[in-house]
């Protein structure tokens, strides 16, 4: 388990421009290997830092597989819908076969729509246990949560489903369908992106603290593969040792 490697920019424009960067480069080099990017997105401010840079990109979009970190469980028409907005910030602008994204199902039950959903991400990987993403782009709230893995809730203990239910989220909506350790630390590589002085306190406390027990973001470790933050200058501000 390699140590969190960290890139810091001046602003919130150059984190989004280098990590667009390192997006497409990812993209490029799985799909050279494989024929195939598997990537997992979340919501939040990483939205704007992916779908301010990555339509400018020259990349082959048809072998992309998009899957979300976490979902908030609502209808495709309400603001909080992630999906949502990458449909429109991204996949049609680009012209992104429609079918390479995968959406949550908001008219089934939140336990129901984990399940459909699981099922949709394993049929992307056939034949693995527990798949393994090319790449997940991760968020951080100010309290440390990440996906919906959320500070002293039971799911941070779950050891068996890969994608959960939730439907006690203390950030509203309180439904919704997230990601959990299993899947998250079997992931080649996952990137956290946090711009910003509020956002200081906590980047230092999960970087340089010893509180991996206690804040989900410091809980994401592949075993396999790597973690790198970006960051801008004021999320970086507090960091003792860069
Ligand atoms: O609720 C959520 O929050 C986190 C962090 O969002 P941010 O705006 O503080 O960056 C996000 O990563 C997650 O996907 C979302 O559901």
């Amino acid at each position: 388990m390699a140590a969190p490697i960290i890139r810091v920019g001046s602003t919130d424009k150059e984190v989004s421009k280098d990590l667009c960067q390192f997006v497409i480069d990812k993209a490029t080099s799985s799909i050279k290997e494989k024929g195939i990017f598997t990537v997992g997105v979340s919501g939040g401010s990483l939205v704007k830092y992916l779908c301010n840079g990555l339509p400018s990109f020259t990349t082959d979009w048809t072998k992309w597989r998009i899957f979300f970190c976490d979902e908030r469980h609502v209808s495709y028409d309400n603001s909080e819908c992630t999906y949502s907005l990458y449909k429109t910030g991204l996949v049609d602008k680009v012209g992104m076969p429609p079918e390479n994204i995968f959406p949550i199902n908001p008219d089934l039950s939140v336990e129901d729509a984990a399940v459909d959903y699981e099922k949709k991400l394993r049929s992307v990987f056939p034949g693995t246990d527990i798949p393994r993403f090319d790449l997940l782009l991760l968020g951080m709230g100010p309290d440390g949560h990440t996906c919906s893995l959320f500070p002293g809730h039971q799911l941070l203990e779950e050891k068996t489903r890969i994608i959960s239910p939730i439907s006690d989220s203390p950030k509203p909506p309180p439904a919704r369908v997230t990601m959990t350790y299993p899947i998250i630390n079997n992931s080649s590589c996952a990137v956290f992106a946090s711009c910003g002085e509020g956002k200081a306190d906590i980047v230092q406390r999960v970087l340089e603290g010893n509180e991996d027990v206690l804040l989900p973001a410091a809980r994401v470790r592949p075993t396999n593969g790597e973690v790198i933050w970006y960051l801008d200058k004021g999320a970086a501000s507090k960091l003792k040792n860069i």
